[in-house]
């Protein structure tokens, strides 16, 4: 699949810590920097910014102890904008935080597009020039720094509004020193043919303004956010025009529509266009450096992310399944595995019987005839027609097996339950649940409170159970959605509970798995998804009735 001729090695650049964070509701803590840098460096990412060390305490701290990690690969990079106006690069506060956080790469971030320089730094278009020229000098003559590198901010833009200029803001750059000249896509809304055009004619209008060639020019870099929707094209339209370096971040998290997702290029260049980069194996730990950076920046995970995301290779239809069970490659374009990811077959009323088999068989075994299959699949269509949606309930789709082959168990038999809710003004509100149930000969009739209906049943029931089946300590609700199904029936519509349990299985390994219910009744639902959890635990855990 990979085109052979696209051997070139192509630094990844992560900016996941520094433009990342300006992403909507992301914050890191200085711990979770540290370890993020570690996993990108484990996967061979060449460079990892840190932040800025003029920004904010955390921020300096990082550079103090990132110089404690053993990094094997990745070398760590300063941001900063170029000097103020007017003052020597030596008396300015962020060029001293620059050379002072003793990361051997500085990024300095400059202007190209003349509208910035005059309306927003509102300063002479020489002393910009100037700005990016002394600012990237200054950094290059620090003992501790290696290289520099210099972000055109807007540089798309800019090169639109005025060619001359933008050339001669990144010959400013080249004469600093810089070694890398990094075109941003700072609004993010360029199309793809003008990337690809200021990309084919860039170098060559540098080399003939420097009077040099352009082979003897610092090599170009592209930085790109994602407002079009086109910054992983955008990235890779830069590669192919010759780009030796790819910055963005992880998961695309960043300001206003995010960065390029790094783990969606990293897996087209390597896996589809032959280009080298990372370490060997590192592609396969895409999904682990994904799943890492949504827990620690307490994003929620995009589902439908290229590659890593949980439905990737989730398949739904049931034709397709039909197809996947016979060759896999029918409607997956890699195989899961190689990005670290997994197959998901869905049973849904859009199944077949293919998606039952798939599903179940493993477990089921021959139990899982043509005609089981297909009661099933009715029971399912008919169920899902009334509100409930098994994809997201796998566990309450196996208790539907085990009726359907008449293997379900009785764990017990309820005669009722009852909640009581007393709404005082200016007093906590008060829940109690009562459950009356038979459990073998016995009758069981106990009272909880609660906090709300749900945590009040759940502890009644619990409390009827547990003399019989104390496994049912192991089981920890944790997490609870309540979704309307129709909402034109406005508070008379009906709710489909979802609850997600966490659990010892008999092997010792923690499970997750999720229930479903759906009434008129909140509480009705909720109940359905308590109980069906319970009894399918029971049943995993073989518990005797
Ligand atoms: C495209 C990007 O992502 S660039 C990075 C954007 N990220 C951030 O802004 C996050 C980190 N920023 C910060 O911590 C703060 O904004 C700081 C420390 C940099 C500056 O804070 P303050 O001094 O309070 O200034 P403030 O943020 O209000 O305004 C920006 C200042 O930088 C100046 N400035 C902006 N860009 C540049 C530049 N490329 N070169 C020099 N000066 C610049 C502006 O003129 C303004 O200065 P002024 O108030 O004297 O006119
Ligand atoms: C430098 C940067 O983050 C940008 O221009 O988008």
């Amino acid at each position: 699949m990979a085109s052979p001729e696209n051997n070139r090695r192509i630094e990844i650049y992560d900016t996941t810590l520094r433009d990342g964070t300006q992403g909507v509701g992301v914050s890191l803590t200085l711990t979770d920097k540290l370890a993020i840098t570690q996993l990108l460096d484990e996967m061979g990412v060449d460079f990892v910014e840190g932040g800025y060390p003029l920004s904010n305490p955390k921020d300096v701290a990082y550079f103090e102890e990132v110089q404690k990690l053993e990094l094997k690969h990745t070398r760590v990079c300063a941001f900063g904008m170029t000097r103020r106006k007017g003052i020597d690069p030596a008396d300015d506060q962020g060029m001293q935080a620059l050379v002072n956080s003793g990361a051997p790469i500085i990024t300095i971030v400059g202007k190209t597009w003349d509208l910035h320089v005059d309306e927003v730094l509102r300063i002479s278009r020489e002393e910009n020039l100037a700005m990016i020229r002394d600012s990237v000098a200054f950094c290059r003559s620090a003992d501790s720094v290696q290289e520099v590198f210099y972000d055109a901010e807007h540089f798309f833009d800019g090169y639109r509004a005025n060619p001359e200029y933008a050339r001669q803001t990144l010959q400013a750059a080249i004469d600093g020193g810089a070694t890398r000249l990094v075109l941003c896509d700072t609004n993010g809304g360029s199309m793809t043919d003008w990337v690809t055009q200021v990309m084919a004619e860039l170098k060559e209008k540098l080399a003939v303004d420097a009077d040099t060639s352009a082979e003897s020019l610092p090599s170009l870099a592209i930085h790109c956010h994602n407002d079009a929707g086109l910054a992983v094209a955008n990235s890779q339209a830069a590669v192919a025009a010759g780009a030796v370096q790819v910055q963005g971040t992880i998961n695309g998290i960043g300001e206003r529509c995010g960065n390029v997702d790094l783990l969606t290029v990293i897996a087209n260049l390597k896996l589809k266009l032959g280009y080298d980069c990372l370490i060997d194996g590192a592609v396969a730990r895409l999904g682990e450096l994904s799943d890492a950076v949504y827990e620690k920046a307490a994003v929620e995970p995009n589902d439908g992310q290229p590659y890593v995301g949980d439905n990737a290779f989730a398949h739904k239809g049931g034709m397709h399944v039909h197809a996947v069970q016979r060759i896999a490659h029918s409607y997956e374009h890699v195989e899961p595995e190689s990005v670290g990811n997994q197959r998901r077959i869905l049973v849904s009323e859009l199944s077949g019987r293919s998606n039952i088999a798939a599903t179940l068989g493993q477990k089921f075994g021959d139990a899982v005839t043509p005609e089981v299959q297909t009661n099933l699949l009715t029971k399912v269509q008919d169920l899902e027609h009334r509100g409930y949606q098994f994809e997201h309930a796998p566990a309450s789709l196996e208790l539907l097996m085990y009726e359907a082959i008449g293997q379900r168990p009785s764990f017990w038999v309820r005669d009722h339950y009852r909640c009581v809710i007393l709404g005082v003004p200016e007093e906590p509100t008060q829940t109690e649940a009562i459950v009356k149930l038979t459990v073998g000969d016995e009758v069981e009739h106990r009272v909880a409170e609660g906090d709300g209906p749900v945590n009040a049943l759940d502890a009644a029931l619990r409390k009827a159970l547990r003399a019989h089946y104390p496994q049912i300590d192991e089981l920890t609700l944790t997490d609870y959605a309540v979704r309307v199904v129709n909402p034109t029936a406005q508070s008379a519509a009906k709710v489909r509970a979802t609850a997600e349990f966490e659990a010892r299985g008999v092997d010792g390994n923690l499970r997750r798995f999720s229930t479903i219910g759906v009434d008129e009744n909140i509480v009705d639902a909720s109940w359905q998804a308590l109980s069906d959890a319970i009894q399918y635990y029971l049943i995993e855990v073989g518990a005797e009735k």
